[in-house]
């Protein structure tokens, strides 16, 4: 009879790079996920303004580890460097801020790394899964229908924190140690104007009260330039005290915080969008790497467990294949 498969909620970064870690190792996977498709916070929207990457940004690479696999991505042609001209904002005044950080973006939109990442990997969407129990032997995994998927050798639980402590039950403590990590919301607005903005600014790091970030669309490699289309992020304070503004008075409020900060006039807008992230970013940084009951057979991996960004999520799904195996090999 052949094995059972480990089953992987969640295809982020975080669920994907567990998936590939594991299957290069001979293992049998599924991974299910809400949404779609795959990405989770580094997904695209299609939108009548194109793809817009209105999760994660950019990324950074720091570890060893990390480095090595952009530079793979790279030559399968998922990724690009982005050098855009970056700005800060302190006090509402604009300042060149060029530095010498390597920063990568997704081509042509940021999903394409999880398009890429996926493959053929069996994967099952539209698929909250609600209920994560274990029989004798084997795991079985129920969704927000009421159906049950299974048998599963193992499970991978690839979450926001919030989301992966409600489905951690059956580890009482990976779940407490899950719902001890607060994440914060942002709200990400798109807005595209017909004609360019005459502006050199194509990304900034902003500290006011409402604005984060702000990004040009455009300077991003492979990217639609039809319109000029810019993404602007809320900060986690902002963001959090004005989690239930209707959609129309977020773009209001962060569209007029864009039109005070940038040095040009601004005209009209031919389009809009907001998404809430609810889930956006750990509140603090950890050292976790991944939580494991091992005996049992459960993992839980995602940024919460290193440092909040891409590469924390994808070192985390690491280290949750890296501990399934070691356990497997005793
Ligand atoms: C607005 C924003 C801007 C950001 N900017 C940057 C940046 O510039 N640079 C950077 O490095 N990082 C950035 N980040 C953070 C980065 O996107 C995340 O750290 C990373 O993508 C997290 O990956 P993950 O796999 O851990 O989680 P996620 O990407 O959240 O993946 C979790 C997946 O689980 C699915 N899911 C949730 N619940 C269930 C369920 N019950 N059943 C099935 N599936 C479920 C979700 O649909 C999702 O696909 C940003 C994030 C946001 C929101
Ligand atoms: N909005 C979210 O939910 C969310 C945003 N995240 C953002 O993701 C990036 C990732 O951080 P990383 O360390 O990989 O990138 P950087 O080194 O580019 O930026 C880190 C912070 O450092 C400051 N910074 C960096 N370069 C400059 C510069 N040239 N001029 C001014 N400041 C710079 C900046 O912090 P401040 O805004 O100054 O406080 C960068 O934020 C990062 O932008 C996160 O904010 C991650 C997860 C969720």
């Amino acid at each position: 009879m052949s094995k059972a498969p480990i089953a992987i909620i969640g295809a982020g970064i975080a669920g994907l790079s567990a998936a590939e870690a594991l299957q290069t190792a001979g293992e049998a996977v599924q991974l299910f996920d809400k949404s779609r498709g795959p990405g989770g916070r580094m997904s695209s929207k299609r939108s009548e303004a194109g793809s817009l990457d209105l999760g994660a940004q950019y990324f950074t690479a720091r570890d060893r580890r990390f480095s090595e696999t952009v530079q793979r991505w790279q030559a399968q042609g998922w990724v690009d460097s982005w050098s855009p001209n970056l700005y800060q904002a302190r006090s509402g005044q604009l300042s060149p801020s060029t530095d010498e950080q390597v920063r990568w973006v997704g081509v042509p939109r940021m999903s394409a790394i999880a398009r890429g990442l996926i493959g053929d990997t069996p994967a099952t969407y539209a698929c909250r899964i609600t209920d994560v129990f274990r029989g004798e032997a084997f795991w079985t995994l129920v969704d927000a229908d009421g159906t049950s998927h299974g048998p599963f050798s193992q499970v991978i639980i690839a979450l926001p924190a919030p989301q992966a402590s409600a489905l951690l039950a059956t580890a009482p403590k990976l779940a407490a140690v899950a719902a001890s990590v607060p994440m914060e919301p942002t709200w990400s607005v798109a807005v595209a104007f017909a004609s360019p903005l005459e502006t050199r600014v194509e990304a900034c790091f902003v500290q006011d009260d409402a604005l984060d970030w702000l990004a040009r669309h455009r300077s991003k490699p492979g990217r639609d330039d039809r319109l000029d289309t810019w993404v602007l992020h809320g900060t986690s304070a902002w963001s959090r005290q004005h989690l239930d503004l209707p959609k129309e008075a977020v773009i209001e409020q962060l569209v007029g915080a864009f039109a005070e900060l940038i040095d040009c006039v601004v005209p009209e807008t031919t389009f809009t969008l907001a998404h809430r992230w609810l889930y956006a970013r750990p509140a603090q940084t950890h050292e976790w790497g991944a939580l494991a009951d091992a005996d049992l057979g459960l993992y839980a991996c995602g940024d919460w467990c290193l440092s909040g960004r891409v590469e924390g999520a994808w070192l985390s799904g690491q280290e949750a294949a890296r501990r399934l195996l070691e356990q497997q090999q005793r």
